[in-house]
């Protein structure tokens, strides 16, 4: 592969995605600039339908922009990227695999032995705090849990990219804490760069280097990119009542408001 040491980790240049449609195609994203550089936490915010998760396809590779190009360390992406590792609002637990086969199963897929598949997977259960659950089998766990075992069937596999799209949506409020909070203990200190896409600004800020502002569709686009300078580590438990987070928030908030309200109207004058 080239040495594009320099080159940002992600990089779209001019992307538009057009969804074809029976009364004629929607352009869901134009013209989007964006880059992220290595290492770098980067969270994707805008009013619901804007496009963010269209964004996130595009760079995972598994949606080919109508016009314009992504890059991924200066390569143009062609097709899925199996580099990047992947968390969703639902996880991709397999029903009839009990924890440890979940954790163990992408290894499995790359065709790492036995042996050692079995000893990273234990290594992973244990690091997301499962210890014990090894034989579980989905249906027997928690939500919380369930998405534990998905952070760990991420993770094992070392991706240098991770893209997350409202992984912790579907948790309630306090276990979305504690897995926002042992997901930065997890990133902290590596060199991974992560795609964050949220609706919730509070998740945004806390968690990330940067915000991202998309605006409302159709046609959506960066309207802005708000520096977080908190320090790290960060305990987001503390974090949020610091003035400097609410400093940003208010901030960033302005911004998002007006594309929520623009988002509204639209939705508003079509009923
Ligand atoms: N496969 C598709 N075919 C047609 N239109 C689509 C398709 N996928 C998404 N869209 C439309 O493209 C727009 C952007 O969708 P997308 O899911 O990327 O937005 P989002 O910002 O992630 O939304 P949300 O915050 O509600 O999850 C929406 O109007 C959506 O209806």
């Amino acid at each position: 592969m080239a040495d594009n040491g320099s080159a940002p980790a992600v990089a779209l240049e001019a992307v538009t995605i057009a969804y074809p449609g029976a009364g004629g195609a929607y352009t869901a994203v134009s013209e989007v600039d964006l880059s992220v550089a290595r290492g770098r936490f980067v969270a994707l915010v805008g009013p619901t339908g804007c496009g963010k998760s269209t964004v996130l396809n595009a760079v995972a590779g598994l949606l080919p922009p109508s016009s314009g190009r992504v890059l991924i360390d200066g390569e143009p992406v062609s097709g899925p990227n199996r580099r990047a590792g992947y968390l969703f609002q639902q996880d991709a637990l397999l029903p009839w695999k009990t924890v440890l086969g979940n954790v163990a199963f992408g290894l499995e897929l790359r065709g790492v032995g036995k042996r050692e598949r079995l000893e990273r997977a234990r290594d992973w259960v244990r690091r997301v705090g499962l210890a014990g659950f090894e034989n579980a089998y989905p249906h027997q766990l928690s939500g919380g849990m369930r998405k534990r075992t998905a952070v760990a069937q991420t993770w094992i596999g070392d991706p240098e990219l991770l893209l997350m799209d409202e992984p912790f949506g579907a948790l309630d409020v306090q276990t979305r804490q504690v897995m926002e909070n042992e997901l930065l203990g997890l990133w902290t200190g590596t060199e991974k760069t992560v795609l964050f896409v949220t609706h919730d600004l509070d998740e945004a800020v806390s968690l990330s280097d940067e915000v991202v502002l998309l605006s409302a569709g159709p046609a959506s686009r960066v309207v802005g990119r708000y520096p977080v300078d908190l320090p790290r580590p960060r305990d987001l438990l503390d974090i949020r009542t610091e003035p400097a987070f609410t400093r940003i928030y208010r901030a960033i908030w302005a911004d998002l408001r007006d594309e929520v309200m623009a988002t509204y109207d639209r939705d508003r004058g079509e009923a």
